[in-house]
């Protein structure tokens, strides 16, 4: 578990952050530079993205907040910069994978699709971390950690996801944080209150989302909290900015300027 943890402080000692993303294909293990393992058999140039060169140094950061916090908020009002690229949540992609909907389909009975979304948010996060980088920043939501320390390990304290398929899942996670560098430099948690939760929640009226009961709002709080905060649960992958978020828009805005310097200085944490 603390492998990924101990790859990315090594990569800080070491180097500026120093590590190029983007070559579909291949993945990289970071302590000490950098080791290409080709997944795929290939030879000659490296792939590039389509369109952009590969950047290097880019800094990652992870926006982490419960259920209708105001992530994607946050991310849209920095999105407007023009060295941060923002990568939304895959959601459309939860909703809707070759004409199955396994969001809805986990609210509905997550003792059986639990196992589904997740495994499908895992893969689909490890994709958002490894795609290729067009700027200098990258502003993430969320991260395949929170994926598994909050979601996952919700439905199977709460009793919602079978032993086995906590096994697997954690077989998969463990080997995916032991044999690909996912790296984070900074972590934006928007922290807030459940209730704020449930009323913006409410608002957004997002369909799969209708049934989410206050109850389940507080017990992802309360795992972010032991996560972020009190630093009892899993390891954190890199420094934590906590903002406090239960504020009106205008007033979030206002904080987010007054963080941007912090949030930009990243690699020098
Ligand atoms: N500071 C805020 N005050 C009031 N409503 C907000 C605030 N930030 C976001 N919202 C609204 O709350 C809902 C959830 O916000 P969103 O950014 O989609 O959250 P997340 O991406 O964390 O789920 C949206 O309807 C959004 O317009
Ligand atoms: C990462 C992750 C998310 N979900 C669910 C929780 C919410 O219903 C949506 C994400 O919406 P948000 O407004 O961006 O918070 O997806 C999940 O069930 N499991 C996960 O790992």
């Amino acid at each position: 578990m603390s492998v990924c943890v101990t790859l990315v402080s090594a990569r800080r000692a070491v180097a500026p952050a120093c590590l190029w993303t983007g070559w579909s294909g291949w993945r990289k293990a970071c302590a000490g530079g950098f080791r290409l393992v080709p997944s795929r058999a290939r030879s000659g140039t490296r792939p590039r993205a389509a369109g952009h060169l590969p950047v290097r140094c880019c800094v990652q950061i992870c926006v982490e907040g419960n259920i209708a916090s105001g992530k994607t908020t946050c991310l849209e009002y920095f999105s407007k910069t023009s060295s941060i690229e923002v990568l939304t949540e895959p959601i459309s992609k939860w909703r809707d994978v070759r004409g199955h909907n396994p969001l809805a389909l986990m609210y509905q009975d997550p003792l059986r699709w639990g196992i589904t979304l997740q495994t499908y948010v895992q893969l689909t996060m490890l994709d958002r971390h490894l795609s290729a980088v067009a700027a200098p920043v990258r502003m993430m939501e969320r991260s395949i950690f929170s994926a598994k320390y909050i979601f996952v390990e919700n439905l199977f304290r709460s009793g919602k996801m079978p032993e086995v398929d906590y096994a697997v899942l954690s077989e998969w996670f463990d080997w995916i944080t032991a044999n690909i560098c996912i790296p984070v430099d900074l972590i934006v948690y928007l922290q807030t209150s459940p209730q704020t939760c449930h009323e913006r929640l409410k608002q957004r009226c997002r369909e799969e989302e209708k049934v989410i009961p206050l109850e389940y709002l507080e017990s992802i709080h309360q795992l972010y909290e032991e996560w972020l905060i009190r630093r009892t649960s899993w390891p954190v992958p890199a420094p934590v900015l906590v903002i406090p978020a239960d504020h009106n828009l205008q007033r979030m805005l206002h904080q987010y300027e007054e963080n941007r310097a912090k949030i930009l200085a990243a690699s020098c944490l």
